[in-house]
């Protein structure tokens, strides 16, 4: 394989490698993810988030590798770290005295336990000693998909100890790779998984590193640290196109124990941190922490210390995925069921609701004002954006994050002029014309229906699962379907193979109800499957 004259091989942190990654989701360029990492530095919000990384790794009674490493990495990183133990290993700094192996049952059991209930961003893996593990940990994946996933392939100790064997390699390059955002081999684990000798010069580790991208993986580091011709540190990251080393002065110690543990919990902290963006549940400080839907849930450590490592800005007014469960008030419904504008707000959120609208199409002004403030402090609170529904003057009154406008509402251009670039602007369309207008227009989304006969707007064509087809087909921007969904259809929308598609907005279906955070909680799991089934 020809290197690239190193001279002119970008070099790269391992910060900016997670970057990249969030932004290979976002099919941005290396240069924008430059721009806007700039741009983060500078600019903080008062949305919060906590980031999560599921460690699934052996233990190391030595605690200077392994899950303990893993957790004493994400904890520095500023990251909430769960744990699946694969094995428990006995280790000091003379090596590995003893090695159990869990059974099957029990590290199947502990990553049900977290996967179906915590709200993981990154799952990070070390030691999976045995075929089964790895094919247990593949069906968790595939059950309850996460925002990344970082495979460390640990098979030998740094003291020569398999962890391993070659049993295990047919899995790992079948089942596990092929999911993987990122795989991070050192020189020995590369040379093993590709079935080749030594590997000896940054030439092989460049030919390595495309080598297992071909297995599926969408980006490799090839860690150089045992490299013994190179007087530096140089480890090599291919992300599929272009290939960058890593240079650094080598550090001469003897301690580098964990060195390859932490690397990797390093990368699936910060891209935890980075994923926060997709995050759909919110959590504050640890009082209001709600880390499972059991009785007693986990405290955030020095939660309050990390204010500053929660914080960011929104880079772009709209993150798409916050259309993905669209819930939209509505006033006659809470009347009707007893409920006020913000008890409603508050459970549609808990339930799992990405982002919500007040529709409060009778309401005085004052009233709607003082509703929409207080919803806001909910919303906030929980970093879901909330859009106010016709009323430019209450969303500019109340600082929201944006309006909603059909097309006989406010023109889209002035609600633009009015509300600036920042706040998110979404249209009702219900034809390809009128959705490249909303783009041309400098929209953020489109919401399309009514697909299916609804009662809570009169007088409103409906356009079926065909008009939505259309209207997202022609897209420019992401769409929201709207009008008639429920939890017995929205299934049949969801499994339209239809780019730009992004959610369901609904309003009777959830707060036509007794119960609202219930509804929205179904409504969120049944899209969830959609999507993974669609994997
Ligand atoms: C997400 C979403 N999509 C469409 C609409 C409908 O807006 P509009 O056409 O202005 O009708 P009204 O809601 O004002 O009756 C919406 N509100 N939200
Ligand atoms: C506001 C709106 N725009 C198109 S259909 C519709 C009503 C959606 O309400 P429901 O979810 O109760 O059918
Ligand atoms: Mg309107």
């Amino acid at each position: 394989m020809a290197l690239n004259n190193k001279k002119n091989l970008p070099t790269l942190s391992s910060k900016h490698i997670c970057t990249h990654l969030d932004y290979q989701h976002k099919g941005l360029s290396l240069k924008a993810m430059q721009e806007e990492m700039t741009f983060t530095l500078v600019n903080e919000s008062a949305k919060q988030r906590i980031p999560h990384v599921l460690t699934v790794a052996g233990s190391d009674s030595g605690a200077g590798a392994g899950i303990q490493a893993d957790l004493k990495a994400c904890a520095a990183r500023g990251v909430y770290c769960s744990t699946v133990i694969t094995a428990v290993t006995a280790q000091n700094t003379i090596g590995v005295q003893d090695v159990s192996i869990l059974p099957e049952d029990s590290v199947a059991e502990q990553l049900k336990s977290v996967l179906s209930d915590m709200h993981v961003d990154v799952v990070k893996t070390g030691m999976l000693p045995s075929t089964s593990i790895v094919k247990i940990l593949h069906e968790g994946l595939k059950r309850f998909p996460v925002r990344a996933l970082v495979v460390d392939p640990v098979m030998v100790s740094t003291s020569g100890v398999v962890l391993a064997g070659p049993s295990v390699l047919d899995t790992f390059r079948w089942d596990l790779l092929p999911m993987a955002d990122i795989v991070t081999p050192n020189l020995k684990e590369a040379s093993t998984l590709l079935g080749w000798p030594q590997l000896e010069t940054i030439t092989d580790m460049c030919s390595a590193a495309k080598s297992i991208h071909n297995m599926g993986p969408r980006n490799v580091l090839v860690k150089g640290g045992h490299l013994p011709s190179s007087s530096d540190a140089v480890d090599i990251f291919f992300n599929g196109e272009d290939i960058y080393e890593l240079r650094s002065s080598r550090i001469q110690t003897p301690n580098t124990h964990g060195t390859g543990c932490t690397l990797a919990s390093c990368i699936a902290a910060e891209l935890a941190k980075v994923a926060k963006r997709y995050v759909e549940s919110v959590l504050k400080f640890s009082k209001d922490v709600t880390i499972g839907g059991g009785p007693q849930g986990p405290l955030d450590h020095l939660c309050k210390l990390k204010r500053n490592v929660y914080h960011s800005r929104k880079l772009q007014p709209l993150d798409p995925d916050d259309l993905f469960v669209y819930a939209v008030t509505d006033s006659g419904m809470n009347r009707k069921w007893g409920h006020t504008i913000t008890d409603s707000v508050r459970a549609a959120i808990e339930g799992g609701a990405t982002i919500v609208q007040l529709r409060e199409k009778d309401a005085e002004t004052g009233s709607f004002l003082e509703a929409a403030k207080e919803c806001l402090k909910i919303c906030r609170h929980h970093n879901v954006p909330l859009l106010i529904n016709d009323r430019i003057d209450i969303a500019i009154a109340c600082d929201a994050d944006g309006v909603h406008v059909g097309q006989s509402d406010m023109p889209v251009q002035t609600a633009r002029s009015l509300l600036g670039p920042e706040k998110i602007i979404g249209v009702s369309c219900k034809t390809p014309e009128q959705a490249l207008k909303a783009w041309k227009d400098g929209a953020d989304y489109i919401g399309s229906g009514g697909v299916f006969p609804t009662n809570t707007k009169a007088n409103n064509r409906t356009i079926g699962l065909d008009g939505l087809k259309t209207v997202c087909s022609a897209s420019k921007l992401p769409v929201v379907a709207i009008g008639g969904i429920n939890l017995s259809n929205a299934r049949s929308v969801m499994e339209l193979d239809v780019p730009n598609l992004k959610g369901v907005a609904v309003v009777s279906a959830l707060f036509h109800r007794e119960c609202v955070g219930t509804e929205t909680e179904k409504l969120h799991a049944l899209l969830t499957e959609t999507v993974a089934a669609k994997k």
